[in-house]
């Protein structure tokens, strides 16, 4: 017995559960971050995309307004405030509003600790940690001022809970991505804005196969995994659409593991 496909957001959620939200989805034009952004606009959100290249983002901007909704994709590099500043800007120029952020913009390479350049290390906690801090506190501006609350949600990562050979700084970046969202979540309350972690475990996208190749996939499933199957960007999108979702009123300041059982022990016997 498997657990079996998450099925697609449609057939569980309803179509109308973010009409009226506006999301800004950073790494909205590859992987998770693509899922998020159509599933997003299923749901009747208005969406924007931003990453360094339009080419990820125009076909993934298109797809989004076949469905109906609004969209705006925008070029920006998170780890530079000045650029996640004029982000926003646009996301507000074109969209009007901002009322859900998705920090989903990620990097990775695996590297022993001892080889790891100064350089290395700034190229992925700079735009893992320092770069959900810009989205964070740009957008957050707008949410305090829109007076009619908000959701954050980061995508963090099972390597954040336990330290794992050659994850020193993506591991340590995602942790500060976590706490970051539970003290955003702790200071923004007053305003209605909730932040929460979702945190995957190995999924399926072109960047983490890049980062980990097959043969590393297959042993992963094989060791790591209560589950049968790495996760996929849906296994994803139906807890970040619950989070960004009224159904969520009550929940702030959570890490939501998405990781077929990743972090469990392994078997004594
Ligand atoms: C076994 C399980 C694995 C599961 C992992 C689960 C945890 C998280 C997973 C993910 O986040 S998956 C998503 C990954 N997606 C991506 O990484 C896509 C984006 N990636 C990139 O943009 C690049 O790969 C980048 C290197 C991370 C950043 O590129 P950038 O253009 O900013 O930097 P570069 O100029 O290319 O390099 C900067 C610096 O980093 C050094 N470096 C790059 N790759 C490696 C490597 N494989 N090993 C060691 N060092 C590396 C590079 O040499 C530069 O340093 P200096 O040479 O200038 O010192
Ligand atoms: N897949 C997995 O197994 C896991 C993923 N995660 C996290 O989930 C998120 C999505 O991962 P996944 O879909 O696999 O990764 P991808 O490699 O597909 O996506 C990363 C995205 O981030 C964008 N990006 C990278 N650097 C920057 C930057 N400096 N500024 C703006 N955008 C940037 C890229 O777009 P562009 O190149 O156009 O800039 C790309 O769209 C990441 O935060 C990742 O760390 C966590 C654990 C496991």
């Amino acid at each position: 017995m498997s657990f079996g496909e998450t099925p697609p957001s449609t057939d569980v959620f309803a179509d109308d559960l973010l009409t009226g939200e506006t999301a800004l989805i950073t790494g909205g034009g590859t992987g998770i971050g693509k899922a998020l952004a159509l599933a997003y606009a299923d749901h009747g959100a208005d969406v924007a995309i931003a990453s360094r290249s339009m080419e990820h983002l125009e076909p993934v901007a298109e797809e989004i307004e076949s469905k109906g909704v609004d969209a705006c994709a925008t070029t920006v590099d998170v780890r530079e405030p000045d650029a996640v500043d004029a982000m926003v800007e646009t996301v507000l120029e074109e969209l009007g509003d901002l009322s859900i952020l998705v920090n989903n913009a990620g990097a990775n390479f695996l590297s022993p600790a001892e080889t790891l350049s100064a350089n290395g290390w700034r190229s992925v906690v700079g735009t893992i940690l320092d770069g959900t801090a810009n989205c964070t506190f740009a957008a957050g501006e707008h949410m305090i001022e829109r007076e009619d609350g908000g959701a954050i949600i980061s995508m963090g990562a099972t390597n954040s809970v336990r330290g794992a050979p050659y994850h020193a700084h993506s591991g340590a970046g995602k942790a500060g991505v976590h706490n970051l969202m539970q003290t955003i979540a702790a200071e923004w309350a007053e305003y209605g804005i909730r932040a929460n972690t979702v945190a995957p475990g190995v999924i399926r996208t072109e960047g983490v196969m890049e980062v980990m190749g097959e043969a590393v996939a297959e042993r992963v499933i094989e060791d790591d995994l209560a589950a049968d199957r790495l996760g996929t960007p849906a296994d994803c999108v139906s807890v970040a659409l619950f989070l960004s979702s009224p159904a969520a009123a009550y929940v702030t300041g959570s890490y939501y593991a998405v990781d077929g059982g990743q972090l469990l022990a392994p078997t004594p016997m």
